[in-house]
């Protein structure tokens, strides 16, 4: 048997032996919640993001007096500190309001999977019941939605002075495709006017935080009428910066357990991929395990590398698990390009004809450029590929290219893990490509 390693199992071992001897092997890592990317650190562990910090901390202090703090809308790249942040501050404000006896919550969500209004209303009403020590008394299904409006009305009346919703990757909450205006556009404009009417009493705050800055875009004119949040903007990290975020978290580690380059090259690493210091945590935490059962006496640089390959595929891994074969497909085929154009990029014409060439010799359905377009652009909410519209010149329209954050490499092997799609011979792709590209 082979251990998660790869290592062998000794003969006759029993699991109780394993496990003892795993955590003898366990001798680097002191502190892993330093390296759980969902753990709010201490203030003194936050690099970089002094800005950010005083305005939120700002914009949220009336807390304290007992006003109505504004929405907010924090945007940037995934892993910039957005969630860490808004967080932060609003641990401090809750231990204040504790001490002054001010009814304070903080209720987050993460929209991504879930799928209507009605869904995203009841899941607010659990969540605030949760912190609040108490049930919800609607059922969640077969009602309809203005039911648990009410529901999660009477929660807060009940329980707060002042609640913040932090609504993490809003745009995500699309909800049904036969409603003009997206859902998550809805939830903003009746979470926002609640405070205004006389059915809240308590004073609400939303706190909207997505990696889409055209988000607002889609927000409906009652919505953007009612919502009006601050802005709050979150660059990526370079790798400086990265490189200090990850020193302090040195502690994480027995003393002398790191080798001189292992944080320069996570840092660099994870600043390839759009400044990420979650990338960068978690690649010092591969690191460590890789480390950890190759029984080594520190973690060095080849770790690192190792744990930079383990961390690409399982992010490819985690974004390609639920999409469909259409997708799969025109990712496939862009990934196939950018591959040999040597920059990670690859123009969509091109995209579009590899795509025909897998379709046609899979025997698949075959779709419109535009159809491949908007699947590919549909998947840039991943950040695993982004994309830009660019001129061919003044008189020869436009195409969009599409850059990849990771390596394409890594991807097409993913990918090939569809029994499908691992039908496709790679020599053959190859020359396809390469023909295409010297057309
Ligand atoms: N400035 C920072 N200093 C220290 N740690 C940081 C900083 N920024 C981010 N981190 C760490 O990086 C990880 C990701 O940060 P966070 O969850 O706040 O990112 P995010 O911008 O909310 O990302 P997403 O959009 O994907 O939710 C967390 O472990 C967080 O502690």
């Amino acid at each position: 048997m082979s251990g998660p390693g790869g290592d062998e199992r000794t003969e006759g071992s029993s699991i109780r032996e394993l496990l003892l001897e795993q955590e003898d092997t366990a001798s680097l890592i002191r502190d892993r919640t330093l390296l759980d990317p969902n753990e709010v650190v201490d203030e003194d562990r936050i690099v970089g993001r002094d800005a950010q910090l005083e305005s939120i901390t700002q914009y949220l202090s009336v807390v304290i007096q007992q006003e109505r703090p504004p929405n907010l809308l924090l945007y940037g790249p995934s892993g910039t500190g957005k969630s860490l942040i808004i967080n932060a501050v609003c641990q401090n404000i809750d231990e204040l309001c504790e001490s002054r006896d001010i009814q304070f919550g903080v209720v987050e969500m993460n929209c991504q999977n879930v799928g209507t209004l009605g869904s995203a209303v009841y899941e607010l009403a659990r969540r605030v019941a949760d912190d609040a020590g108490t049930e919800v008394q609607v059922p969640e299904h077969g009602i309809p939605t203005k039911k648990k409006w009410r529901e999660l009305y009477r929660l807060i009346n009940e329980h707060y002075d002042t609640i913040v919703f932090v609504l993490d990757e809003l745009d995500m909450l699309v909800g049904r495709r036969d409603k003009d205006e997206p859902a998550f556009s809805r939830l903003l404009y009746q979470l926002s006017r609640a405070g205004s009417t006389n059915e809240v009493t308590a004073n609400v705050s939303v706190t909207a935080i997505t990696n889409d800055t055209k988000m607002m875009e889609d927000v409906g004119s009652r919505a953007l009428s009612s919502f009006t949040p601050e802005d709050v903007h979150f660059d990526d990290y370079d790798a400086n910066q990265l490189r200090e975020i990850l020193r302090h978290r040195e502690d994480a580690f027995y003393e002398d357990a790191l080798s001189n380059d292992v944080i320069p090259l996570a840092a660099a690493f994870a600043a390839q991929t759009h400044g990420d210091a979650r990338k960068a945590i978690d690649l010092m935490r591969t690191a460590g395990s890789i480390a950890e059962r190759a029984g080594a006496e520190e973690v060095e640089e080849a770790h690192v590398r190792r744990a930079q390959d383990k961390v690409e595929k399982n992010r490819v891994l985690e974004v390609t698990r639920g999409i469909s074969t259409q997708k799969k497909l025109c990712l496939f085929a862009t990934a196939a390009v950018a591959q040999e154009t040597g920059d990670g990029a690859a123009k969509s014409p091109h995209g579009y004809t590899i795509y025909q060439y897998l379709t046609d010799t899979l025997d698949a359905d075959q779709y419109h450029q535009e159809t491949y377009v908007n699947k590919m652009k549909e998947l840039t909410t991943y950040s695993l590929v982004e994309c830009e519209r660019k001129s061919q010149g003044p008189h020869s329209g436009s195409y969009l290219e599409f850059t990849f954050g990771e390596d394409p490499g890594t991807i097409i092997e993913t990918l090939r893990e569809d029994s499908r799609i691992s039908d496709i011979d790679a020599g053959d792709l190859r020359t396809v490509v390469n023909a295409q590209l010297r057309a």
